[in-house]
């Protein structure tokens, strides 16, 4: 469900806006409208749907439109036209008391350089806003401390701000922003003052916090790692256009256009590509109470092969069963599978081949079967289209990967 709609918004900086952006439309470039009226075009007929519940990463390179465009979602700046709607308001045209309303109880922000009050308290930082809006002392000191948990600040509510690591600053900002309870997480390049460690450390943790959580988030990041390990889907804006919007897979396995692909060109694909996209989708399985070990011997050895996957006949994945057994089976005159099916290894559709299957597939030597979030059996990654992803790679990479797996 869409939570946020973004439609034909267009951010100009500068006196004669109206001008500029009448001449934008005409076509002119924002060189030309620079020079004849003075205006910055910031963000350019931008159209987003952003769904309840998701990371929604707004990447591009420096002076891209980025930050323009998500002041404009809490309306720090006001559009120059154009619709923002959240919760059916349009908040490109709410009053100031709609907008104290909105800001209050459904936006957050947390910033780069964390916006907070170094000679308070880590507590009073995180209370702060509820003081402003008037919460008794004891009820937000009580919120303040749960979200300090959250974030893993408790035991520091007394601790001056200003003495904290960076690391340490951006948690009280979070939990600033999480102190209110607010249905959307604006986060404006939120890490990218941390230390790499830390910046990785933190990024794990919001992943962690967000699957308990589940908030609306919007991200805001220059960096293309961090935009592919947070996003749930990925905007990329140039020159204040959004070029493309998709998820991670799909921006690097169909990039848009030429920047897009440029952009993306030294990612490490393998550890993107997901099981959904290089699973065969129809192959042979063995159904539990209808098919015996006569039908399957013949269908394994059309096939050359010496493991099914076994599915009901919901078709959830049961397990496996294995050539060998089924020999047996047929050996002792048995009819039935079940005593022959055996635990399988198996996949979910997002898992990444490098992280996630690869490990699995060496320490089983066998194929990785792909179930959906309700064990409905989806297909199968065989080792062969495994190879092919790794190809890229030399030989001491793809050693070492398979080491690393084994010593799991
Ligand atoms: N207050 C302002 N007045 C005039 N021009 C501005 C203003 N703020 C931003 N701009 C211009 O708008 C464009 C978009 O800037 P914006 O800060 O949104 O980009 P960004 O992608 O967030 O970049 P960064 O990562 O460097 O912050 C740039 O050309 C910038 O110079």
């Amino acid at each position: 469900m869409s939570k946020i709609e973004i439609r034909n918004l267009y951010l100009i900086f500068g006196k004669e806006k109206h001008k500029a952006e009448k001449m934008l439309k005409e076509g002119k470039t924002k060189e030309e409208i620079l020079k004849v009226t003075g205006c910055t075009v910031a963000v350019k007929d931008a159209n987003l749907s952003i769904n309840e519940g998701e990371i929604f990463v707004i990447m591009g390179l420096s002076g891209s439109g980025k930050s323009t465009l998500l002041r404009c979602i809490n309306r720090l700046i006001r559009p120059t036209s154009g619709e923002i709607i959240i919760n059916d308001t349009d908040i490109s045209k709410a009053s100031k008391q709609q907008l104290l309303q909105i800001r209050r109880k459904e936006l957050a922000m947390v910033f780069q350089h964390f916006g907070l009050l170094p000679h308070r308290s880590v507590l009073h930082n995180i209370a702060f806003g509820l003081e402003l809006q008037g919460v008794e002392k004891e009820e937000r000191e009580k919120k303040a401390m749960e979200c300090m948990q959250q974030v893993g600040l408790k035991g520091y509510e007394n601790q001056m701000v200003g003495q904290l690591s960076g690391g340490m600053q951006q948690r009280v900002g979070l939990a600033r922003a999480l102190a209110n309870n607010p249905e959307v997480l604006l986060m404006d390049e939120a890490f990218s003052a941390l230390d790499p460690l830390i910046r990785v450390q933190m990024q794990d943790e919001l992943l962690t916090l967000q699957s308990k959580m589940k908030k609306t988030i919007i991200f805001i990041t220059h960096d293309l790692n961090e935009a592919i390990k947070l996003g749930d889907r990925i905007a990329i804006m140039k020159d204040g256009e959004i070029v493309q919007t998709g998820t991670s897979e799909e921006i690097l396995t169909e990039p848009a256009n030429a920047y897009v692909e440029r952009f993306v060109e030294n990612v490490d694909r393998s550890k993107i590509i997901t099981a959904s996209s290089i699973m065969a989708d129809k192959p042979l399985v063995a159904r539990l109470k209808k098919e015996g070990p006569e039908v399957l011997i013949r269908k394994m050895r059309e096939r050359n092969l010496t493991v099914l996957p076994v599915v009901d006949a919901g078709n959830i994945l049961v397990g496996e069963v294995r050539l060998n057994d089924l020999l047996k089976l047929r050996k002792e005159q048995i009819r039935s599978i079940d005593t022959v099916v055996r635990h399988e290894v198996h996949s979910v559709l997002s898992d990444t081949i490098l992280e996630d299957i690869l490990p699995l597939m060496t320490r089983t030597n066998s194929p990785i079967w792909v179930v959906n979030e309700n064990r409905e059996f989806q297909g199968v990654v065989p080792l062969s289209s495994l190879i092919i992803e790794v190809t890229g790679k030399n030989k001491e990479e793809i050693n070492e990967i398979i080491q690393n797996a084994i010593e799991l």
